[in-house]
């Protein structure tokens, strides 16, 4: 019988690398291996090489809590989250590979007046965009989490929530590895534990990229997906993104039996919470307020957090926590993603998800896959360009932010 990693080792190929492709992606993520595969499954570009200098899906794709939705106020952001879930809804078949996307509901839940105005406002957004949503008061809140404090004595009483019936949670690792595999079944290269530590130009146009382990690496379009490590990748290129990469933090408890069927999110008290199939609560809240590339939780934040979910299911109060961790997540000023072309000719970066990118993953890959292919944005990708910060033309998704960026 093969070993775990001899199991793994099949589902893809490994190939060295050629000296030269049409496309190089950097970032072997969920949104860099989803780039490959709508590049070749719908461009028919197969010469593509994903490098990635850890292990496939390692990133942030392997360390978040799994939150998909597509509730965001604004037009451009709501048309390319909803593109995404679209595609979730047929994933599993797309790929041939079961990624657990789980519809189970999300709420996003109002603590005050204000909260509930703008939870009203962003529903209505939401339903003129085709987008599923509705306003919730307390009483219905609680027939659907009959577990969670909707009484009018706790610090910040529920007042009401905004639900949608087709988001849920889907398993992260699952949708990279669906993505690897049908992206190497398609022929493209995947090259792991691969860093690279330079990006080439000549006359101003990127022709390929340095790489520790494999020396140059030669391309004629070049797409870079490293989410917290844009700004590392965008100063090899010689210009700066604005972006800040900051610790975001989650944990999990030990299983339990099932007790939440749906995903509670509250920018007021501070944190979110789901159940994962193996019974785990995954928690979570905002960045550290520093910027830092450490992919490690701390103390603080596991106090503010549960404080925060214990305030709301005081049930769980006795419930004890297993695993925590942190990733780099690239948080953007209007808490909205870059998927762009450069100062630097062929060279393309798709980054700035923050702390909210799982949730767009195939939207994300299949918007870059075709920018990439046609040089140019596409439709859904042309109010995220970088330059937006040049003219003002900003997006402002804050409210709409599962966490405090
Ligand atoms: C704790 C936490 C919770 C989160 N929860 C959610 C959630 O519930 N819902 C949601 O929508 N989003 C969530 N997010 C955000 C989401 O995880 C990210 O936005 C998304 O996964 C980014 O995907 P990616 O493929 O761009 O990045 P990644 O998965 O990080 O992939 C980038 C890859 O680039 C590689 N790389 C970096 N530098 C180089 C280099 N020089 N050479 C080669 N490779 C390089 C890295 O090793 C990495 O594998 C969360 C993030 C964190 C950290
Ligand atoms: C980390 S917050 C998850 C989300 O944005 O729904």
């Amino acid at each position: 019988a093969l070993s775990y990693h001899e199991n793994w080792q099949r589902a893809w190929r490994n190939p060295k690398p050629k000296k030269k492709y049409d496309v190089v992606i950097v970032g072997g993520g969920g949104h860099g291996l989803a780039t490959a595969y709508y590049l070749a499954k719908e461009h028919k570009i197969t010469n593509i090489a994903v490098i990635e200098k850890g292990y496939l899906g390692g990133g942030n794709t392997a360390r978040n809590t799994t939150i998909v939705r597509s509730n965001y106020l604004w037009d451009e952001a709501a048309h390319l989250y909803e593109h995404a879930m679209k595609l979730w809804e047929g994933l599993s078949q797309d790929l041939n590979y079961n990624v657990m996307f789980s519809q189970r509901g999300v709420l996003n839940l109002g603590h005050t007046l204000q909260d509930m105005r703008d939870i009203e406002r962003r529903v209505n957004a939401n339903r003129l965009n085709g987008i599923d949503g509705e306003v919730l008061d307390a009483k219905q809140v609680s027939e659907i989490v009959p577990i969670m404090d909707c009484s009018d004595n706790t610090r910040y009483p529920v007042m009401g929530a905004s639900w949608q019936p087709r988001a849920g949670v889907a398993r992260h690792d699952a949708v990279a590895w669906g993505f690897a595999r049908a992206a190497d079944q398609l022929g493209v290269d995947l090259i792991q534990q691969c860093e690279v530590i330079d990006i080439l130009t000549e006359d101003g146009a990127a022709i390929g990229v340095e790489t520790k382990q494999h020396g140059t690496i030669h391309a004629d379009r070049i797409g870079c997906v490293v989410a917290g490590n844009s700004s590392v990748l965008a100063k090899m290129a010689g210009f700066k993104l604005p972006l800040e990469s900051h610790p975001l933090q989650a944990l999990v408890s030990e299983p339990i039996k099932p007790i939440l069927d749906t995903v509670v999110m509250s920018n007021h008290v501070h944190g979110y919470v789901s159940q994962s199939d193996k019974g785990d609560l995954v928690i979570g809240a905002g960045i550290d307020g520093y910027t830092g590339y450490g992919q490690r939780g701390s103390y603080p934040t596991i106090e503010h957090t549960i404080q925060a979910i214990v305030e709301l299911f005081p049930i769980f109060s006795r419930v004890r926590m297993n695993r925590q961790w942190g990733g780099i997540v690239d948080t953007c000023p209007d808490a909205c993603p870059i998927i762009s072309d450069t100062p630097v000719e062929n060279l393309f970066f798709n980054c700035g998800w923050g702390t909210g990118g799982f949730k767009a993953t195939p939207g994300s890959g299949n918007v870059f896959a075709a920018t990439l292919a046609k040089g140019e944005a596409h439709e859904l990708a042309k109010p995220f360009s970088m330059f937006r910060f040049h003219d003002g033309s900003l997006i402002d998704e804050h409210g709409a932010a599962g966490v405090a960026h």
